[in-house]
């Protein structure tokens, strides 16, 4: 297991405001434009339990989401993935559920890396169309069984506390992984996302994407 700053992915369809969660987690603040990058990272040093954690997030553009949820390159060392949609946007859902899909399915070891599925926009209730999860009441946010979380935030709402809960939640998460693997033998492969069968059997799911899906979760 690799060393070094924990490492959280951000996925999420275009515009659901991955970005904007990433800057409000770091700085507190909500900005209603942001520069569409293909890739931002942010490398920080970050107070979790009365310890200096360094994280590093990669906040990956939006813009042909189906490929790059698939590049192998980018899955392949990370200690946590957070996948946002938007609760306006039920495609974003489809595609947020289906990485959570292949990922679970793909983690066969028995350290799966944390995911958590973060509904974004629920201040735009009226516009909902996602159902209502959790709001981030810290007793509700829970690891459910093969590791993953879901929450709703709003990056611009009021408070912030939900995203900041989340993220650390997810670091305890990465801490407590990290840990475990490092108690276990090496010969036991703790990398899920490394074969190329499930980088193909990745891509096929991904080509579901814009097609009508019947929820799962
Ligand atoms: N109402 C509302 N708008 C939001 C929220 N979060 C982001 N937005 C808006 O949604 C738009 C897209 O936000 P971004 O953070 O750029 O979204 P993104 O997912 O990073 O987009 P890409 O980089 O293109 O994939 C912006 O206009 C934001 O102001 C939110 O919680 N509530």
């Amino acid at each position: 297991m690799k060393g070094g700053p924990f490492h959280i992915l951000v996925l999420g369809k275009e515009g659901v405001g991955k970005t904007a969660v990433v800057v409000r987690y770091l700085t507190g603040r909500y900005l209603s434009e942001y520069a569409h990058a293909d890739e931002n990272v942010y490398e920080r040093t970050v107070n979790v339990d009365g310890k200096s954690v360094s994280i590093k997030i990669t906040d990956v553009g939006g813009k042909n989401i189906e490929r790059k949820a698939s590049n192998k390159d980018l899955l392949f060392k990370v200690d946590g993935v957070v996948i946002v949609y938007s609760v306006t946007d039920r495609h974003s859902f489809d595609v947020a559920e289906a990485i959570v899909d292949w990922m679970k399915k793909d983690q066969k070891n028995s350290f799966p890396i944390p995911i958590v599925l973060l509904g974004n926009k629920c201040d735009l209730d009226h516009s909902r169309v996602v159902a209502k999860q959790n709001a981030g009441d810290e007793d509700e946010l829970e690891w459910r069984n093969s590791g993953y979380m879901i929450s709703d935030c709003s990056a611009c709402s009021g408070s912030d506390t939900t995203i900041v809960k989340v993220f650390k939640k997810l670091i305890q998460k990465i801490q407590e992984r990290r840990e475990m693997v490092s108690r276990t033998p090496k010969k036991l492969s703790t990398n899920p996302l490394s074969s190329p069968r499930l980088l193909r059997a990745t891509l096929r799911r991904f080509s579901v994407f814009n097609r009508e899906r019947t929820s799962s979760m």
